[in-house]
């Protein structure tokens, strides 16, 4: 089985799936390291010197590679990677998807104290106009993150809680 997370920058996606992946003794990847590590540069530079559009090639590229590699596996994809292209239908195509369903007053507590640098997106930003990006890029969001197979909310965020939404 391939196992997707899907959600917000800030919602836990590569905390839960290292977790996750431990449990189930399966491969882990996270689509923004693996980026990284691919290119030899950071999200950072790749959207400073490449341009977003570029990155947004590159995730979808990566996820296709890696359902051709893997068939145990739990990714944990970027903040954006499912909404672009049909990403998301892809990914419902190849695994379990789960969105986490976490309140942007948690996520700007979140990302308030974890460096927004590696993130290009949130860059410069007070905390005024971190909450008004997340509220914004939510709604707009939402319509493809709800479109994972299953949702999970903030006070769920274990690798139980999916065992559990699978029957395992
Ligand atoms: N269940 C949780 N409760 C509280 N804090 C959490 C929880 N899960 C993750 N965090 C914290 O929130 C921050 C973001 O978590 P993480 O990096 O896993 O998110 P992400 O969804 O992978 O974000 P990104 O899309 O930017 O990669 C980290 O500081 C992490 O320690
Ligand atoms: O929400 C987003 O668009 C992003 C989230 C991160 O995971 C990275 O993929 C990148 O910083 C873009
Ligand atoms: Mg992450």
């Amino acid at each position: 089985m391939r196992i997707f997370l899907v959600g917000m920058m800030g919602s836990g996606k590569t905390t839960l799936g290292r977790q996750l992946a431990q449990w189930l003794n399966y491969a882990f990847v996270d689509l923004d390291e693996h980026i990284v590590q691919q290119q030899g540069q950071s999200i950072a530079q790749i959207f400073e010197q490449q341009g977003q559009e570029y990155f947004r090639k590159l995730e979808r590229q990566a996820l296709e590679e890696l359902v051709q590699k893997y068939e145990r596996v739990v990714i944990s994809t970027g903040g954006g990677a499912p909404c672009f292209f049909d990403n998301i239908y892809f990914i419902n195509l190849h695994g379990e998807s789960f969105f986490l369903d976490v309140p942007v007053e948690e996520l700007v507590q979140r990302l308030l104290t974890q460096g927004q640098e590696e993130r290009p997106l949130l860059a410069g930003k007070n905390i005024a106009e971190l909450k008004s990006y997340l509220t914004e890029t939510l709604t707009y969001r939402r319509q493809f993150y709800e479109r994972a197979k299953h949702t999970i909310s903030e006070n769920s965020l274990s690798p139980e809680s999916i065992l559990s939404l699978l029957n395992l």
